[in-house]
């Protein structure tokens, strides 16, 4: 039904056409948080509030924003025979064994830009030169470490990357900048652009990994990645006597990813290799009768969950340090009450009650699963690498002395790739873990994309050093615009944000209006989505902006909600008793580094998350406002009425 009287002045006049095609109930969720955006801010908003507010919104961009690209008719198979993850992402969907396999299509949260600017403008080195390229390095404080930017490149090369085209493509910087270039031109080659026939013609990108929170970081894509990684006895994958990848005569780590990687990301998957060794021997332990395939096939569900968790309940939470995402990302594993009320009443009252993980069947929301393109656009997060690893001096530590000296500062050139594995292996995986803990990474903010990524030799999926150098931070840009993917202010009015109309309503630094101004104009439209996201003021206690957050709330949710091992599939007859006991007794990274190195955090953390300064306070225990604590009876009272609340705007 078509809804008119919100059309009104009210509404910000470049979303009034948005309102028109809404039912009457959506109408006034929409009127209700676009009062919100316009007046104040939902993060200020008390918790309930606040979480009202972003399941609204979570709402209307579910209903009107997710594009099906490339939709193929149902594929049905016997979803009983496959009750595990398969090497390349099929037979998870239940009605399509190919939703979310290797070799998709990319969705889209809206539709591709109609802004009709060309490729090269403004021309992109500009941009790197004069707005993105790092003066003085920034930190992000004490939120976030290096564990935690690496984190983000594992959860990445376990979602997404663009399947490339054989034809290459070479940017030139222009005279006005050559000078301050490190690559006066470069080359690389195109997307693979396909026409996606139904459900109408239109160009669309595959993406080469799987979207599923599989571990195909640490798996593979496919029957030889995964093939490559095991060692076919008692269910294990390979890892070497020091704890870190194996690598092939060529000195390239076998993992399930190894392109573009860096010893800090390579870390991590030594971690999780040696998670799924130890959930191996734990089954092998409880159940002797399984064998080699069963044993892997349950340590991987396993495995992939705890990932997942950990993402969802510690990184995220240190990513968006506020109280309403704290109770919200719980509330995505948990639900509203919490994991004791979880236990003991499953999933009886829908996933307001008993969060998303578990759900008796998965939602897609009439679009099945994809990652999306503007997901891949909000995560280009570069600029968390710092100039270099700071590598602490961990033997001559003492316990009285809690500054640790600094044994070396090796630029991160160095430890890329095969150099990267060789310095790894010198280095150790203790001292490592630990000198990652106690450094900050960068903030996401214009001027501090790292300037060696500028002179990049980037990796092709093989792991196998590239010949030509890329200058990454130009390349960002150009990669945004050749897939079509909206600029910021028309971004920010398809996520039914209220878009910007001068440069002061994105910022109040000068330094940054000026520069906006000589590279934009007044042309507010122009934008590029990535100098919008860097550019944007932050919500306090936000690494991120308010912008990428809106795409970040929906994908979150999708990941967990659409994945059939995460909802009809997430009980012990899939992932055995005694593989959901060790899903659901680990928490966080810390419990993970406890179990393999267990009196590292012990002597060496101080703070609450892996993921934030090792070396900070830890987060007091009664941050968590008292009507959010389970154990309080005005938590209960106030969680049903919001229940009650919710469901009747949603079900
Ligand atoms: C030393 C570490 C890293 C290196 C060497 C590296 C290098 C690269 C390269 C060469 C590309 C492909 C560029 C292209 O052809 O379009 C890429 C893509 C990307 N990287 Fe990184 N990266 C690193 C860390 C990170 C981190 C920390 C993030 C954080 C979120 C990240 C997020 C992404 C994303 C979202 C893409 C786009 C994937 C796609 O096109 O599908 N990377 N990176």
């Amino acid at each position: 039904m078509a809804f008119s009287p919100f059309s009104s002045s009210l509404v910000h006049p470049q979303l009034q056409h948005t309102v028109a095609n809404m039912s009457l109930l959506d109408a006034i969720i929409f009127y209700i948080i676009h009062l919100v955006d316009k007046f104040g801010a939902w993060h200020r908003l008390p918790v309930l509030l606040g979480l009202a507010y972003l399941g609204m919104r979570r709402h209307l961009h579910q209903r009107y924003n997710l594009l099906h690209v490339g939709g193929s008719k149902d594929q049905k198979y016997d979803t009983r025979e496959f009750s595990y993850r398969t090497a390349d992402g099929t037979c998870n969907h239940p009605l399509n064994y190919l939703v979310g396999s290797q070799g998709r299509f990319f969705g889209r949260n809206m539709p591709p830009a109609t802004s009709g600017y060309g490729l090269l403008e403004p021309h992109p080195s500009i941009i790197a030169k004069k707005l993105l390229e790092r003066r003085k390095f920034v930190d992000c404080g004490k939120q976030f470490n290096m564990i935690a930017c690496s984190w983000i490149q594992f959860m990445i090369h376990d979602w997404i990357d663009h399947m490339e085209d054989t034809e290459q493509v070479e940017i030139r910087a222009p005279d006005e900048v050559a000078e301050g270039c490190p690559l006066k031109s470069f080359r690389f080659y195109k997307n693979k652009k396909v026409q996606t026939g139904s459900p109408k013609p239109e160009i669309g990108f595959l993406n080469s990994r799987t979207p599923w929170w599989d571990g195909s970081v640490i798996y593979g894509n496919n029957n030889d990645g995964m093939i490559k990684v095991r060692t076919f006895k008692d269910g294990k994958l390979k890892i070497s006597g020091d704890g870190l990848l194996e690598h092939d005569e060529k000195g390239i780590p076998i993992s399930g990813d190894v392109r573009n990687c860096w010893a800090g990301f390579s870390l991590l998957q030594a971690l999780f290799v040696k998670e799924h060794n130890v959930v191996c021997d734990m089954l092998k332990e409880h159940c002797p009768d399984l064998d080699d395939e069963k044993l892997y096939r349950h340590a991987r569900l396993v495995t992939s969950a705890v990932i997942a968790k950990i993402h969802t309940i510690d990184w995220t939470v240190e990513l968006l340090k506020t109280d309403t995402l704290l109770a919200g990302m719980r509330i995505n594993w948990y639900g509203f009450f919490g994991k004791k009320i979880k236990d003991l009443i499953g999933h009886k009252f829908g996933p307001v009650c008993s969060g998303l993980v578990g759900l008796r069947r998965p939602r897609d929301h009439g679009i099945p699963y994809s990652l999306t393109e503007e997901f891949v656009g909000v995560y280009r997060m570069h600029s968390l690498l710092p100039d270099k690893v700071i590598l602490l001096d961990i033997k001559s530590a003492t316990s009285e002395n809690r500054s640790t000296p600094v044994q070396e500062e090796v630029p991160m050139w160095e430890m890329i790739g095969k150099q990267g594995e060789r310095r790894l292996a010198k280095i150790g995986m203790e001292q490592m873990l630990i000198s990652m803990g106690h450094q900050s990474c960068g903030a996401v903010t214009l001027w501090n994309y790292p300037s060696w990524m500028r002179n990049l030799v980037a990796h092709d999926a093989d792991g196998e050093d590239r010949p030509d150098r890329v200058d990454m931070a130009a390349l960002e840009i150009y990669r945004d615009r050749e897939r079509n993917v909206a600029r910021y202010n028309e971004f920010r009015r398809n996520m039914l944000m209220i878009p910007i109309s001068t440069w002061e309503d994105l910022t109040d630094d000068e330094e940054v209006i000026e520069a906006l101004h000589e590279i934009y104009g007044d042309d507010v439209e122009k934008l590029d989505l990535q100098v919008g996201l860097h550019a944007e003021k932050k919500i306090k206690g936000f690494a991120i902006s308010e912008t990428a957050f809106s795409i970040f709330l929906l994908i979150a949710s999708r990941r967990l909600e659409a994945d059939r091992f995460f909802t009809t599939n997430f009980n012990s007859s899939t992932y055995t008793d005694k593989g959901l006991e060790w899903v659901n007794k680990t928490e966080t990274l810390k419990d993970v580094i406890d179990r393999h190195f267990p009196k590292m955090t012990g002597k060496w953390m101080r703070c609450s998350s892996a993921f934030s300064l090792w070396s900070s306070d830890p987060t007091p225990r009664n941050c968590i406002p008292l009507y959010l604590r389970p154990a309080s009876a005005c938590y209960v009272l106030v969680s049903i009425l919001a229940c009650f609340f919710l469901i009747s705007c949603f079900q």
